[in-house]
């Protein structure tokens, strides 16, 4: 039997690490989604290979996406997350959030999205064991923790690391550079450290989140640990990221963002 109902519309915002590989996954197909449109920064850039797509996207200024699509999906630097949020909950649709530290500086967006039936949607990225955390957080979470542990490449130019004049080039032992909440995490590694507010989001909030980061030179992935301790279970898990062709990002982030998207229409969802 054919299977008229209407695909979700879907554009993605940025072609970069992230956004390239959701785009290529949406073309090559997931069920009940369609890709319309893309934004890049330099759209001549990219005008070649999205041109040879096969769902053949609109390449538009991040400003169109909202009225195009049903779902955007943000894959940008932190700074765009307002305007290209905003304007998709607006309109009662979802916007899935990969810059998810930048959240907590446009907390109204989801009072946004609440006054107009829109959706953020957080995936789980780059970390592990949201599903337990959030489980966990129907309970009493007791306490929350993360340790991340990056090579140099993936924190060097973060905000802390500048303004506190901390030289981490050359290194040649670990050094813990950062020890506090997760909300002072993510204005001092804007860029580094979105796991650590998705994980105080699913959890206990990001000024009881806990957070330690450390410049590692003996890695070479990104390393983050979760340590949470409630009234359901006591739990500790650890993910190794290989980084993507940008150090900052494990490429395990665009597989989370492409399983996020599948759950929304598939037969047949696991996990929570
Ligand atoms: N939630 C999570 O677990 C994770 C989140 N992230 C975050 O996701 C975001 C994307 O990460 P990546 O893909 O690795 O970054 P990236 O730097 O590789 O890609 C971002 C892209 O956005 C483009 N861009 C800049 N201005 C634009 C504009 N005005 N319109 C359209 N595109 C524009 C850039 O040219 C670039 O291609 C970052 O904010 C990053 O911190 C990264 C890793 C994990
Ligand atoms: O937290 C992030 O934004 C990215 C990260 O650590 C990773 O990819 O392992």
């Amino acid at each position: 039997m054919a299977d008229n109902r209407a695909k979700t519309r879907v554009a993605v915002a940025g072609l970069g690490a992230i956004g390239t590989d959701v785009v290529k996954a949406l073309d090559q197909g997931i069920e009940g989604l369609t890709l319309v449109a893309v934004s890049a920064n330099s759209p001549d850039k990219h005008r070649g290979w999205v041109a040879e797509l096969k769902s053949a996207p609109k390449l538009v200024p991040i400003g169109q996406l909202a009225e195009i699509a049903d779902i955007v999906v943000e894959c940008a630097p932190s700074t765009l997350v307002r305007s290209i949020v905003a304007p998709v909950v607006e309109r009662g649709k979802t916007a899935v959030v990969l810059s998810v530290g930048a959240l907590l500086q446009n907390e109204d967006l989801v009072d946004l999205a609440k006054a107009h039936g829109g959706q953020i949607i957080v995936p789980t990225g780059a970390l592990i064991g949201l599903d337990a955390v959030t489980a966990a957080a129907v309970g009493t979470i007791h306490s929350a923790k993360l340790v991340t542990r990056k090579p140099v490449a993936g924190l060097v130019g973060a905000p802390h690391l500048v303004g506190n004049n901390i030289r981490i080039e050359g290194i040649t032992e670990p050094l813990r550079i950062f020890e506090g909440s997760a909300r002072d995490a993510a204005k001092g590694f804007p860029a580094n450290l979105n796991v650590a507010v998705a994980l105080s989001l699913a959890g206990i909030g990001p000024d009881r989140t806990r957070v330690e980061i450390w410049a590692d030179p003996t890695v070479t992935r990104n390393t983050h640990r979760i340590e949470v301790d409630s009234d359901s279970a006591r739990f500790s898990m650890m993910i190794e990221n290989i980084p993507s062709e940008n150090p900052k990002t494990g490429r395990i982030t665009a597989l989370s963002v492409i399983a996020c998207l599948r759950k929304l229409r598939a037969s047949l969802r696991i996990g929570t």
